[in-house]
């Protein structure tokens, strides 16, 4: 399946190019366009130099850049180049900067072409650092530079290879933001492993030294991770690109064990090819808080959630809860009564209709919400009799107790600073709708009987100290606020409902103590 809908909203090869309108501008795009039988105007995908041409092509005539691609280097595709670009652009807004001339970006791990920095200072004069270990590239590197007229925006620092950022901060104290496109695969491994896999649909390009690093893409981006522990604040927004879907938990799961909090993810999609990001962040949430910053994750998230059964509430539609919309404001405004934090997700998902946020919760402000409200209920109704002065104080002082000790076990997980519960919720209407998987959707559809218009909420665990289990506690919650108990038992007539059972046990003793009297 094609990636391109899911490419960044800005990216200008959101659209194909115009091969044809290329081939009538640029003779050297010519000699390598072909016609089909059906006229259209095509390239061969699998040949090195047809690549590095298109390259150099579209950065002629979408950036008015000249650059030269040197031998047996890395030909970088634009999609993904200006995906992450873009992502790193939402991230400054997102804090605050728009005019993206006021800072200084890091690349890390240049290449010979210095792709990154070129377009940054050509599309918004943005002042970049770049770094490389391989001298052959930072000559290349440089003479593009120079070639654009871009020397007083761009800086080249060969480096070392054992520091990734020590020496790019020796020479400047700060920087707003790092990005890096590590080298993906392990030393001796990577272009072994890779033709072992399906044959890639581009020609592979690239030299060993910089498609491969001691440790693969992991050991290198964790060393990333150890060092910003050092700098901290001397980098704003520390960023990476990589390559391999597995690192994406394993880096997550890195940035919490180092205590790492504010942090966030998305997917680079473009062509047939998926790429991943993160970021983190030593700013405080108050300046900068990066969960809730604009990221894009594709279906493939919304499969999960949708196969994943156990955390969903399924209900009929009905006034007030007629449609996609109404739900949505419902939730949103439930949501935000109870403090949680709203990052809404963006899904570019055009055949199935629906909503997707990610929750995040620092205090259970969701658990016993009737014990509480109940709570606070007769408080107020206590202040207001005020009839026996000693009898009040003592019940006053009794609820006071009370309601000091349900919330001091809140009050640690919001001082830890560590969220109590990240989730990503997602919300549509049940339709019949067959997933990438080729599954239909409406394999479990036992519940929606009589043809009813059915909705859906899916919630997925992501993080926090509360454990899934506060995510159980918020889908109750969610439950009681949508009033669809009945619905659930009437369901499931097997199981009766709390109420009930309480009603039917108390019976069952009633009639277990008139037995043991007749008996007696
Ligand atoms: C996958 S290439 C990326 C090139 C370019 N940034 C791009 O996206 O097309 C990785 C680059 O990282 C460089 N590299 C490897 N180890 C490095 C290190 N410790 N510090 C800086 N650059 C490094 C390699 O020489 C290579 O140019």
């Amino acid at each position: 399946m094609s990636l391109r809908k899911f490419m960044h909203k800005r990216n200008k090869y959101k659209e194909e190019p115009n091969f044809k309108q290329l081939a009538i501008l640029y003779p050297g795009f010519r000699k390598i366009a072909v016609t089909d039988i059906a006229g259209k105007v095509k390239i061969n995908f699998k040949d090195v130099e047809s690549l590095k041409i298109l390259t150099k092509t579209l950065l002629k005539h979408d950036f008015n850049l000249d650059v030269d691609i040197p031998p047996n280097h890395l030909v970088p595709a634009l999609p993904l180049r200006l995906n992450y670009i873009l992502w790193i652009e939402d991230l400054l807004n997102h804090c605050g900067i728009q005019d993206l001339s006021t800072v200084h970006g890091l690349d890390i791990g240049t290449g010979a072409i210095c792709i990154y920095p070129i377009l940054f200072s050509n599309l918004y004069k943005t002042k970049m650092t770049c770094t490389d270990i391989d001298p052959k590239s930072i000559i290349s590197a440089t003479e593009n530079i120079e070639k654009n007229n871009l020397q007083d925006l761009i800086e080249v620092i060969l480096i070392k290879k054992e520091s990734i950022l020590k020496e790019a901060l020796e020479k400047n104290e700060k920087y707003s933001f790092v990005m890096c496109n590590p080298p993906f695969f392990e030393t001796d491994k990577g272009l072994g492993k890779k033709s072992k896999q399906e044959p890639p649909r581009n020609a592979p390009t690239g030299n060993a030294n910089e498609l491969e690093v001691k440790g693969g893409e992991r050991e290198f981006i964790l060393r990333l991770i150890e060092e910003s522990l050092e700098y901290k604040h001397k980098i704003k927004i520390y960023t990476t690109m990589f390559g391999q879907k597995s690192s994406l938990a394993f880096l997550r799961n890195e940035l919490t064990k180092k205590r790492i909090f504010n942090a966030t993810w998305t997917e680079f999609c473009q062509g047939f090819t998926k790429r991943w990001g993160i970021a983190w962040t030593f700013e405080p949430k108050s300046e900068l808080d990066l969960t809730t910053a604009p990221v894009i994750r594709t279906r493939a998230e919304v499969s999960k959630m949708k196969k994943d059964k156990s955390m969903e509430i399924v209900f009929p539609a009905r006034k007030n809860l007629s449609c996609l919309n109404e739900v949505v404001t419902a939730l949103k405004i439930w949501i935000t009564e109870l403090k949680i934090k709203i990052k809404e997700i963006q899904l570019a998902d055009d055949d199935y209709p629906c909503w997707a946020c990610q929750l995040i919760g620092y205090n259970d402000t969701w658990s016993h919400a009737r014990r509480k409200r109940r709570m606070a209920m007769r408080q107020e109704a206590l202040k207001k009799r005020r009839v026996d002065k000693s009898e009040s104080s003592n019940e006053i002082d009794k609820l006071q107790n009370d309601e000091s000790e349900s919330t001091e076990s809140e009050i640690k997980s919001v001082e830890s600073n560590e969220p109590l519960l990240v989730c990503t919720l997602l919300v549509g209407e049940k339709s019949e709708h067959v997933d990438d998987s080729g599954d239909n959707d409406e394999d479990d559809s036992e519940e929606d009987t009589n043809n009813e218009k059915m909705l859906r909420i899916c919630m997925l665990f992501e993080s926090g100290t509360g454990g899934k289990l506060s995510l159980e506690t918020l889908r109750q919650y969610l439950v009681n606020k949508l009033n669809i108990r009945d619905f659930f038992h009437k369901k499931n007539p097997s199981k009766p409902n709390k109420k009930k059972r309480k009603r039917k046990k108390i019976k069952k003793d009633q009639s277990l103590v008139v037995c043991q009297n007749k008996e007696l």
